[in-house]
């Protein structure tokens, strides 16, 4: 398949039947307004020059024959035509609005639909910034080809034909001349467009790598300052705001070529028909009314001329918008549930004596090996099982594989070799949605959306009661450290909210597990310092937590996994130690050391 991730990516793309089809698709639901659409451009396309035509006939009869009667009857007539003619443009405009904004939301919650389902490896290889572009800039390019280029193509179009027709009909042969003189314009216009629309484009790309930097530069503000980066972070912003502000004077130099030779153009024009005409009424070929008409009309015939000009500019803009917005929703995920695959039961839904103690899944992985490219594997014969309840910690260095066991645990990747099996049934046979209803993840970023803590928390049982929240903050012993924020549970936190500590962070995070009540809890501890007393806090808590479900810490502070049933130490890819915390010191192995190392770290702290 053709990757349309790429940096550079075509503006313009041929008119193509099949995707208009498609894009048009996406009007179904307001048919009957497209319908009518059509019906009111149509008619539009028509009166316009007609009106040209009513205003010729009133020059030519009752003004040319000084009849006040008739002139008063025919303004009258006049105007209530010009009216039908305006109150037809607001019927069109708003239509042309409605159904732009009834393919553009369909196309948005589609795309956001599919991308959702797609497995993580669809996020390593596609950049966050390309899916914002389809569902923003792409996406407002095809509103643009939907409620303006076919409708006012449509409209300026049918303009031009009748007032062809017309100004054929009063004089052919200055018809004749204005014909000659559409190819002029339209070249030229044709030509600026096309450097226009790059430029802009040029200019927009190049805007969105100025706020992307600010964004960065806001966000790793505490590496900058830590790192003195200030200035050299300055000049390469400065670098930036002047690449844009080249491409932005480069484009309005091109506008300012464009409008003026446009403009020398219809006086030229004008001289010319001024010059057949005069001539034509000096001899009595035409009227003076007719050749007032006729100026009129040829106006009629110019100006949709240049628009054709800019929305074909935008048909081809939006091609090429489609063909990548189509990509996306077509993007078949690399591997989706099998159709065989049956949801995971919850033994305590079934159970009919009273809950046991312990509640967990048992989880194991046989021969496993992984890669996220398939030939280049990250984890080798991966052997182990979880009990149900048991705790398994993860230990190893950075890029040893500890999240990459979680990420199969999880089903977010299927092994490229062996099988991991929860309950005794092969991942690839249980359903992604049941498995992850009956798992709890905690990680490391520990992410918030914005909201309140009361939302963020519920996130995990949407049908919670505030009680539920409240009850679940109990059992871990943090309802008073949520109490204790500016607003209690109902403070905002996320991007505009108040600022929360890593530890305050982490808790709700628990709290959103535990509200779940989930039988697979898998933790991947924060790695930055936590005082004493919050990690204490967390100790608790998380006692609390992983209490009768079997879960997986990967551990950077090793005191978390003291207590855990099993910790498998990690080597590139391979388990090279396993066992208990105390065994695993007494063998003197590596894991000795890893905690020799931690301990002398938290020490000197
Ligand atoms: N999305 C990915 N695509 C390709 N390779 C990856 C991806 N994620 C991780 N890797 C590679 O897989 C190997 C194992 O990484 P993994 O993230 O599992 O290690 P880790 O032990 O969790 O490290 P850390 O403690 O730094 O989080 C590393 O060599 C890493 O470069």
């Amino acid at each position: 398949m053709q990757d349309h991730d790429h940096e550079n990516e075509v503006q313009f793309k041929p008119l193509e039947w099949g995707l208009i089809r498609r894009l048009f698709s996406y009007a179904r639901p307001v048919r009957r307004k497209v319908a009518w659409l059509s019906v009111v451009t149509v008619t539009r396309s028509i009166q316009l020059p007609m009106l040209t035509w009513v205003m010729g006939l009133i020059i030519s009869g009752p003004i040319a024959h000084h009849d006040a009667g008739l002139l008063v009857w025919a303004l009258g007539g006049y105007f209530i035509f010009a009216l039908s003619v305006d109150g037809l443009y607001h019927f069109r405009h708003r239509l042309a609005l409605e159904v732009g904004e009834t393919v553009v939301s369909g196309l948005r919650t589609e795309i956001f639909e599919k991308v959702q389902r797609q497995p993580m490896s669809f996020f390593h290889r596609v950049k966050l910034g390309r899916v914002l572009g389809r569902v923003t800039s792409d996406v407002e390019s095809l509103r643009v080809g939907i409620q303006d280029v076919l409708f006012v193509s449509l409209e300026q179009g049918g303009q031009l034909i009748v007032a062809a027709a017309v100004m054929a009909y009063c004089d052919l042969v200055l018809f004749l001349v204005v014909l000659g003189m559409a190819p002029i314009l339209w070249g030229v216009n044709r030509r600026f467009r096309m450097r226009l629309s790059y430029e802009s484009r040029a200019a927009s790309e190049s805007f969105s790598r100025v706020t992307a930097t600010l964004a960065e530069s806001v966000n790793g503000i505490r590496v900058t300052q830590g790192f003195v980066r200030q200035q050299t972070n300055s000049g390469l912003f400065r670098n930036l705001l002047n690449a844009h502000s080249r491409l932005n004077l480069a484009l309005v130099r091109t506008s300012a070529i464009l409008v003026p030779m446009l403009e020398v153009n219809s006086q030229f024009f004008i001289a010319i028909l001024l010059m057949v005409g005069g001539w034509r009424t000096f001899n009595d070929l035409m009227t003076l009314a007719e050749l007032i008409q006729f100026f009129f009309l040829a106006n009629l015939f110019f100006s949709p001329l240049a628009t054709l000009g800019t929305q074909y500019n935008n048909a081809l803009v939006a091609m090429a918008g489609a063909e990548r917005v189509f990509w996306l929703i077509d993007h078949k995920p690399e591997w989706e549930d099998a159709p065989e695959a049956t949801a995971l039961p919850d033994p305590r839904v079934a159970a009919t004596s009273a809950p046991s103690q312990t509640h967990g899944a048992r989880v194991a992985f046989r021969d496993v090996t992984f890669g996220y490219d398939p030939q280049k594997p990250v984890l080798h014969d991966i052997n182990f099982v979880a009990e149900p309840g048991q705790t398994i910690g993860l230990v190893g260095h950075t890029g040893s594989g500890k999240s990459s066991i979680i990420g199969l645990v999880a089903k977010f990747y299927l092994p490229t070799a062996g099988e991991v099996r929860i309950d005794e049934r092969e991942v690839r046979t249980i359903t992604s949605d049941s498995l992850h209803r009956q798992m709890g993840i905690v990680q490391q970023q520990n992410f918030l959306f914005t909201g309140t803590v009361l939302d963020n928390i519920r996130m995990s049982r949407p049908e919670a009661s505030d009680d539920d929240v409240r009850e679940a903050a109990r059992q871990l012993d943090c309802l008073d450290i949520f109490e204790g924020l500016p607003d209690g549970l109902l403070t905002e936190v996320g991007e505009r909210g108040t600022s929360l500590s890593v530890g305050q962070r982490q808790l709700i995070c628990f709290t959103r597990a535990l509200l779940a009540d989930p039988r697979i809890v898998i933790l991947d501890e924060a790695t930055s310092a936590i005082d004493a007393m919050t990690e204490a806090r967390l100790q608790t808590a998380l006692v609390k937590l992983l209490h009768g479900r079997t879960s997986f810490i990967v551990a950077h502070r090793l005191s978390t996994i003291r207590h855990a049933d099993q910790v498998l130490v990690l080597d590139q890819g391979r388990i090279i130690e396993r066992g208990r915390h105390e065994e695993l010191v007494a063998a003197g192995g590596r894991y000795s050391e890893l905690y020799a190392q931690f301990t002398q770290t938290a020490a000197a702290a």
